[in-house]
């Protein structure tokens, strides 16, 4: 059996550059993992079938993103050998669902990498990273797993080496969808395009932000609250909220004022993935399989 972790991640900032033919918008953010997120142990089997315990309260398990991801490598792997094998993979979910933080994204990319050990399918990074990006636009930066500045629709990525502070990320009770925020009329999708570096002397802003607040009245409540404490901001189309601290103390001293019923904790910036980290832990009994470029 093999266990990995499944990361979350945050948008330090995000901007909307515009809308493609396609309906999806190009944006520029900053990607940066924490150390805090799913797990995920799987068992390979040869038997072709895919079993993952428990199931997701309201997401079918044929529309889950780790058998979606399972499928995929099943199907290379029934092209090139004629063969399929299986596995029993047990979930840990503990990232809430539409909260910006990439759970689904991070559940398909533990998936790709694990089952392509685990089967020997011997598929170079840049491939599964093509694989995963037709299964979400996150996927990819979970499969390098290095902290970059990501432009397109997530997949052109350039590693970036962010400040790793203690984050503390509060989570709203409730779930946004991120095409409902994508096909807003009044989404702000019109920004300049900047580089790495204009980023780094511009304050960091989430372009989503004004919109789902004005919509999730309860996320402009908890905003103000945490404002109160530390600069703040949205990950993602939300609906989770973080802030950083110099240490891990400052961050505990403030999620143990947070208002009753909602949910948080407390993590370390990470820029290179606790993912990769785990499997160089492993190390060498799995190689990664290196990757030739930095697009997808
Ligand atoms: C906005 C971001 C920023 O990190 O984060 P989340 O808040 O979802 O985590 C992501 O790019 C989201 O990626 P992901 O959650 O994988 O989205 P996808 O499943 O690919 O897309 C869901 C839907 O959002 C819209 N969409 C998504 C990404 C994008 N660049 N433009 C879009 O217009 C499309 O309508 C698409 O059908
Ligand atoms: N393994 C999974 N974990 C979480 N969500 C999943 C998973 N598989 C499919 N989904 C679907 O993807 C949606 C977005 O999930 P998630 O990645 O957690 O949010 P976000 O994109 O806001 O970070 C969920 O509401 C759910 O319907």
């Amino acid at each position: 059996m093999l266990t990995l972790p499944a990361p979350a991640k945050l948008n330090l900032f995000l901007s909307i550059t515009g809308r493609r033919d396609d309906g999806y918008h190009n944006l520029q953010t900053l990607f940066q993992f924490v150390d805090y997120g799913d797990s995920l142990a799987f068992s390979p089997t040869d038997d072709g079938e895919l079993i993952l315990t428990p199931e997701l309260a309201g997401v079918l398990p044929e529309q889950n993103l780790i058998i979606k991801a399972a499928r995929l490598l099943q199907e290379l792997q029934k092209k090139k050998t004629g063969a399929t094998q299986g596995a029993h993979i047990h979930l840990t979910k503990l990232l809430p669902m539409g909260g910006g933080l990439g759970g689904g994204s991070s559940d398909a990319a533990t998936t790709l990498v694990a089952l392509n050990q685990l089967w020997k399918l011997g598929l170079s990074t840049d491939t599964l990273a093509e694989l995963g990006i037709a299964l979400g636009a996150d996927v990819p930066v979970f499969i390098r797993g290095h902290a970059a500045f990501a432009e397109g629709v997530g997949e052109i990525l350039t590693p970036a080496c962010p400040d790793e502070p203690w984050y503390l990320i509060l989570c709203p009770q409730l779930e946004v969808a991120t095409a409902t925020i994508f096909n807003d009329p009044e989404l702000v999708r019109n920004s300049p395009a900047l580089t790495l570096q204009q980023w780094l002397e511009t304050p960091w802003r989430n372009d989503c932000e004004a919109l789902v607040k004005k919509r999730h009245p309860e996320v402009a409540k908890l905003l103000s609250w945490l404002l109160e404490y530390a600069p703040s901001r949205m990950t993602g189309t939300g609906a989770c909220i973080f802030a950083s601290f110099g240490s891990q103390q400052a961050a505990e001293d403030v999620l143990a004022k947070a208002p009753r019923g909602v949910f948080g904790f407390v993590a370390k910036g990470c820029n290179q993935s606790p993912l990769f980290s785990a499997l160089e832990k492993l190390k060498p009994a799995i190689k990664r399989v290196p990757s030739s470029n930095s697009t997808i």
